[in-house]
Formats: C-alpha cells, structure tokens, sequence
C-alpha cells in the first residue's frame, strides 16, 4: 500500500483567515480565490457576519461583500472564535479599534489559550480589555480608536505581529513593530493585495494610521503547507510512494520543512515555482526515501515549521540517528501542549521518543515497526492527522480518538488521503 499520484491540497488557513478579515474591513466586493473552508476559517467569517457582512459561495470562490468597518452594526455582543487561535488573536487587534462593547470566546481549548501577549501591546495603545483571570478569553472589550506604539515582540508570533498591525492600521499615528525573530508575513502582504501603507525593513514593520476606507482586494490562497505536510512525510515514509501536491505555498516564512527534508536526505522537488496572487508556490514531488538520517531542529527554524512539528516527530522515527528539536516552547499552548501529546501519541505505538522542556528528542529506528495501541487527538487537528499517517505503518487499524478534530484545517484530508492511497 503506497501513495501514488497527484492531489491538490486545502487551501492556506493562515492566508484565508487575513483574506477574509481585510475583505470584511472594506467596503465592497472581495474574491477570495480557493479558500480553506475549514471549522477555524469558518469562525472568523462567522464573527464578521454578526457584523453585516455577507459571504456567498461560487466555485472555488468565496465572495464577500462588506458594507465596510465604518457601517458594521453590533447587535449581537457575543463573538465565537471557536478553536482558532489566529482568530481571537487578529480579530482583538480590529475590535479594540471598533465603537462597541463585545466579548470574545472561544471552545474548552481556545479558553485556555494565553491571551495576554496579545492584550498587553494593545493596552499600551489604549484598548480597553479584560481578561479572565487577567490571561484567557474570554475577553471583554470596549472599543474606541487607540494610539500608535513602537512595540518589540517578546514571543515570535505572526499572530501577535498581526494583532498588532490590524490594531496600528486603524489607529490614530505611527506604529512600529520590531520582530526580532521572522515569523511568516502573510498579514504583510495581505497589506499590498489591499493597498494598506506600511514600511518594512530589516525586521521593522512601521505602519502609519488610520487608513480607512479600505479597498476591496482580490486574493488568490495557495495551497497550505502545512496541510501538504502531512502527505509530504507518508510519501518519504511509505515504501514505494511517488507523489506529486500541486500549488503549494513555498513562502520562505513557512517553507522551513522542505530544508528539514532535504537536510534529512528526504527525496523532494520543487517543481515549476512560479507566483499565485501575491504568494509563491510550487508543485511539490516527493518519493519514498530508505535512506532518511536524523537532524536538528531549532532557533529560527521553528517559526518557519511551528506547526509542522508533530508530523516531523514521526517523520524522525523513521530516520537514522537522534533527531533533536529545541526551542519550541511556543507547542506547549497550541490547541493541546504538542510537545507532550505528541510525545505520549508516538511513545504508545512504539515509537523511541522522550520530551525536554522545550522540544523532543527522537531516536529513529528506520527498519522498526509500530504497534496498534489506544491513541488520541485530544481535539488537536494535527495530532488527528499525524495520527493517521502514523497508522499506515501498522498492519492492523489504529483507531483514533477524537479523529474529527481534522475539520479545524482540512475538511478533506481523509478523502485526499485515500486517493493517493488508490482507494
Ligand atoms: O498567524 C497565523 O496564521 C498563525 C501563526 C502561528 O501561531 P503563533 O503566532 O502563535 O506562532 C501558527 O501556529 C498558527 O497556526 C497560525
Ligand atoms: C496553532 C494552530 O492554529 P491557531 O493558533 O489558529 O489555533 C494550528 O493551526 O496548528
């Protein structure tokens, strides 16, 4: 049973998430070409729709027509977010700017989430929030227009970044973010398809407000790499597999897991890189590969890969040596604490894996075989997924808990899955 063919993977949750908030943000018409319809996109649209905001489906296109931010009305107070931290993240930088009182919630996970690094930049512009226990949603927040700031990132986070950049852009004066550590940049070129100003040299975003009205764009989302991930490692893993993933996003911000590939001896091309919208993608072919060896993963790697890292913990089972990943607090307070599901997930189906504060070290046993065991997602997407890579290689079913969490980012990995498995 191998992977053979081609498929094109979902749609970037990262760029959709920024395509659907600045098309809410202006007034008029926005295509959103091939858009991730998955559970924590949905939220973010839901939310604008309490707004007034009006979606519509045609194809692979979402059109979303806004009366524009200066005309939302606020009827409803309560705003889920759901699972999605991009959302409650984003969406406080653009509600502490908004002339309305409105709390922000969010599911079991979402609520346990910090939100502090977030609240903390924009109470130094003025937003008025307030946290549970001062550090989780939900956030009640008294909008009015807040103050530009110069800001250095203490935690390299896009979500943070971009929080901050909503909130500067339609703030009164200059804001300027200091990023010491890249972190991917789609909100900054989700700034040029929408024709918002905004300077960015070295790792120094300024971004002069308010800049309102804002002009409708036209966004074409890439295929999302980190869903691509998934399918990437059961190729290299599986004997005899050959496939290709058509109109990937190769972002440098988040292309870190094909240098990891390559540094690991994994069989994987780029083919035809070429721009879709403002974004670069590639087709990528990847083939089985015996041969794999073990690598380190760390420092500026990590927000290039953050949320790759469970599915490249398997991948390192299977490679020769001791693959190490460090500096990777930041999986602790995703959807579950990464670094110890993933730990104790790998470690019951036989895998040589222990957890460190601030990673994993895996020891790989490239003719190894795992055994059936009682699993779990705990409600994390990428868990769910990694999951059922890691089950084809074992003979008999793994049965995995809680496997639906995969809606999060990719309603369609399972039938994907299956076409390259033939089935
Ligand atoms: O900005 C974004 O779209 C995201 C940024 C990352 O989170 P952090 O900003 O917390 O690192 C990532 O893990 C998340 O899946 C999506
Ligand atoms: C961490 C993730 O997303 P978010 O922070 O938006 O919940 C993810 O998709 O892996």
């Amino acid at each position: 049973m191998s992977l053979k063919g081609s498929i094109k993977v979902a749609g970037d949750k990262s760029i959709t998430h920024r395509a659907i908030i600045f098309s809410s943000l202006s007034k008029g018409t926005t295509r959103i070409h091939e858009p991730l319809l998955g559970a924590d996109c949905i939220s973010t649209l839901e939310i604008f729709k309490q707004f007034g905001v009006k979606s519509e489906l045609s194809k692979d296109c979402l059109i979303i027509t806004s009366p524009g931010l200066e005309s939302f009305c606020y009827d409803q107070s309560i705003l889920d977010a759901g699972n999605s931290g991009t959302t409650a993240r984003l969406l406080m930088g653009v509600l502490s700017n908004l002339p309305a009182t409105l709390t922000l919630i969010g599911d079991e996970s979402l609520s346990k989430r910090p939100m502090k690094r977030v609240t903390l930049p924009l109470s130094q512009m003025g937003a008025n929030i307030t946290l549970e226990n001062d550090a989780t949603l939900p956030a009640t927040i008294t909008g009015h227009q807040l103050t530009g700031i110069s800001y250095e990132l203490p935690v390299a986070s896009a979500q943070v970044k971009s929080a901050i950049m909503l909130a500067g852009m339609l703030a009164q004066g200059v804001t300027t973010i200091h990023e010491p550590i890249p972190t991917r940049d789609h909100t900054e070129k989700m700034f040029e398809d929408f024709q918002i100003a905004y300077n960015k040299v070295n790792r120094m975003i300024t971004v002069q407000g308010p800049q309102m009205p804002i002009t409708p764009g036209e966004v074409f989302v890439p295929g999302d790499i980190s869903s691509a991930a998934f399918f990437v490692v059961a190729a290299l893993m599986v004997p005899g597999s050959d496939v290709m993933i058509e109109n990937v996003g190769i972002n440098e911000t988040r292309s870190g897991i094909i240098d990891v590939i390559r540094a690991m001896n994994g069989k994987i091309t780029l083919v035809n890189e070429r721009y879709f919208g403002g974004e670069p993608v590639a087709d990528l072919h990847i083939q089985y590969t015996k041969d794999l060896v073990a690598t380190t993963i760390e420092g500026d790697m990590i927000p290039r890969l953050i949320d790759e890292i469970p599915i490249l913990a398997l991948l390192a089972t299977r490679a020769k040596g001791i693959t190490v990943i460090k500096d990777a607090e930041e999986l602790k307070v995703k959807e579950t604490n990464r670094i110890d599901v993933t730990v104790n997930q790998l470690k019951a189906i036989g895998a040589e894996i222990k957890s460190t504060d601030d990673g994993m070290i895996i020891t790989g046993q490239p003719e190894g075989s795992f055994n059936q065991a009682s699993v779990s997602s705990h409600k994390d997407h990428r868990i769910a997924m990694m999951l059922c890579v890691a089950s084809l290689l074992i003979d008999e079913p793994l049965i995995i808990e809680d496997v639906e969490s995969m809606e999060i980012s990719y309603p369609d990995f399972l039938k994907h899955l299956n076409v390259l498995l033939g089935n």
